[in-house]
């Protein structure tokens, strides 16, 4: 083996429902991930809140569960933290990027409000900081408007950015379940944020929504500036309206751009919107999310899947931490 093709050190932070799967795939794919970076990953280190709970996770020796998550990041090669929050994760992620580690998060809300700072911090010490699950979870969108269409002219951003409510807005009006029944459900099936009030409220998909409006067009765009409202002051008159007239109701996330290209305005906005039934949106199942892009020359374009669950997000965590791993092997050489 070579110095190139030692063992990437991967710590994860948080084993939640998205840091449990992200162990889970690790695993049960650590060969095919291993020949697609050029050098095997190796889990450092899970950083759990509870020692003592048990957890999902075969195969992975308990061993190397901590409760001491500081300690996992001097030596990793790259840094995924699946903990939620502001802190500790800005902290731990700030000591990880300040020791030259890559870093991984699904964290929408810290990307959201203090992501400008890291990803001036991860610029500053040449290494990555990438986040495409913090939106739309499997979805492909942010490396989308980061890379793929940095040659185009975004113009309007709308989309179905969080996976729970679509799903008991979904329930509620094609299977007549009741809000509270689809909410408890939403959270069985792992689509709930820990404080479900980010889910309702659309501070989830503000958090979104302010996130990709950055990467399109490059201007800071705060939380308070989105105009925002969430679902939880619908009523049955809510639906019953909607139903009557072949309508449907989302919680849409939208950023448009005023201005010109080179001086661009943008504005923000998260609030439960009716839609024609063959709306793209409209159509969204489950905890499905839909994003539709409209560009000056690629036309509109749209991305749709699974947007919120620990299988499916994982993926895209995995994605990045290949991404990050490839890095890692690239600066060995
Ligand atoms: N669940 C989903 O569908 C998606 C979640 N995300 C994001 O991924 C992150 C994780 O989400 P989930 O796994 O759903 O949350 P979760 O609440 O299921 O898991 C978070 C885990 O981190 C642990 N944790 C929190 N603080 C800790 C600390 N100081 N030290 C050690 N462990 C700590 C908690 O005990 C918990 O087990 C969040 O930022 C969330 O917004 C992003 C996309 C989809
Ligand atoms: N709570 C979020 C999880 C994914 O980001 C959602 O419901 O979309």
């Amino acid at each position: 083996m070579t110095q190139a093709q030692s063992p990437i050190r991967v710590a994860l932070l948080g084993a939640g429902t998205v840091g449990a799967a992200v162990a889970r795939q690790l695993y049960a794919r650590g060969p095919l991930l291993a020949s697609r970076v050029g050098a095997p990953l190796e889990l450092s280190g899970i950083a759990v809140r509870d020692l003592s709970r048990p957890r999902d996770l075969p195969g992975v020796p308990e061993a190397l569960l901590t409760d001491r998550p500081e300690d996992l990041i001097d030596g990793a090669d790259v840094v995924v933290e699946l903990m939620g929050g502001i802190e500790p994760a800005h902290g731990l992620l700030t000591r990880a990027l300040e020791g030259g580690a890559q870093v991984v998060t699904a964290n929408k809300q810290l990307i959201a409000q203090r992501g400008a700072e890291l990803e001036a911090l991860a610029a500053e010490r040449r290494v990555g900081l990438d986040y495409e699950a913090a939106v739309a979870a499997a979805v492909p969108v942010v490396r989308v408007v980061r890379e793929s269409l940095a040659g185009d002219d975004i113009t309007w951003i709308a989309g179905i950015l969080n996976g729970s409510t679509n799903f008991i807005l979904d329930m509620v009006a094609r299977q007549g379940m009741s809000f509270e029944d689809a909410k408890d459900r939403a959270g069985e099936l792992g689509f709930l944020e820990a404080d479900p009030t980010e889910d309702l409220e659309g501070i989830d998909a503000a958090a979104k929504i302010v996130i990709l409006a950055r990467a399109a067009w490059g201007v800071p765009v705060r939380m308070e500036d989105v105009q925002r409202e969430g679902i939880s002051q619908l009523t049955d008159h809510h639906f019953d309206t909607a139903r009557g007239t072949g309508q449907v109701i989302k919680l849409v996330a939208t950023a448009w751009r005023s201005g010109t290209p080179e001086s661009p305005k943008v504005e923000v906005a998260v609030r439960p919107v009716s839609l024609a039934g063959d709306d793209p949106l409209a159509l969204t199942r489950e905890g499905g999310n839909t994003i539709v892009i409209e560009t000056a020359s690629a036309g509109a374009l749209r991305f749709a899947g699974a947007g919120a669950g620990g299988e499916p997000t994982a993926s895209a965590v995995l994605g990045d931490v290949v991404a990050a791993a490839r890095r890692v092997v690239a600066g060995r050489s």
